[in-house]
């Protein structure tokens, strides 16, 4: 599995915990950037991820800020991006069940490293549940497509 990971300021601190726990299990990745905590705008760090992940050049992304909010929003502006931002474990295993998300966010500002770590682990380990969860997952692609509402 190939991660592209990325933050703003606001997460800046988190993603390089997330960066060495992806070392510690031999999970690649690359970094987006930012790579200081000067302060910098979201989307450009979400829509370079995403855009890399909608390419089908990482399977999945990670995005972090101080909230998620923002880099959630402005991933799933991007055509194939089912973004999720979550802070429990339980969301990070459905967002993969049930919705396929493949770009995680998450706050650094709300959620402690540990808790992150574990989100984090609980969100790579799962799958997509197909299913029902198909016919949902891909009325929100024939959406983006333009098609039926
Ligand atoms: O986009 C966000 C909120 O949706 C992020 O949390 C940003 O990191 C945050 O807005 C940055 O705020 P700052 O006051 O400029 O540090």
């Amino acid at each position: 599995m190939k991660i592209a990971i990325g933050s703003d300021h606001g997460g800046f601190q988190l993603k390089k915990t997330i960066c060495r726990f992806l070392e510690e299990e031999g999970i690649a990745y690359q970094d987006f950037g930012t790579y200081s905590s000067e302060s910098c705008d979201y989307p450009d760090i979400a829509f370079a991820v995403a855009e890399a992940v909608a390419r089908g050049e990482f399977d999945r992304g990670i995005l972090i800020c101080g909230t998620g909010i923002g880099m959630a929003i402005a991933a799933n502006k991007v055509p194939g991006i089912r973004a999720a931002l979550c802070h429990d474990t339980y969301s990070a295993r459905m967002s993969r069940e049930h919705n396929d998300a493949n770009v995680l966010t998450l706050g650094e500002r709300v959620v402690g490293p540990g808790l992150a770590v574990e989100i984090v682990k609980a969100w790579l380990s799962s799958s997509f549940a197909g299913e029902r969860h198909s016919r949902r997952v891909e009325k929100i692609k024939a959406r983006e497509r333009g098609g039926s509402k």
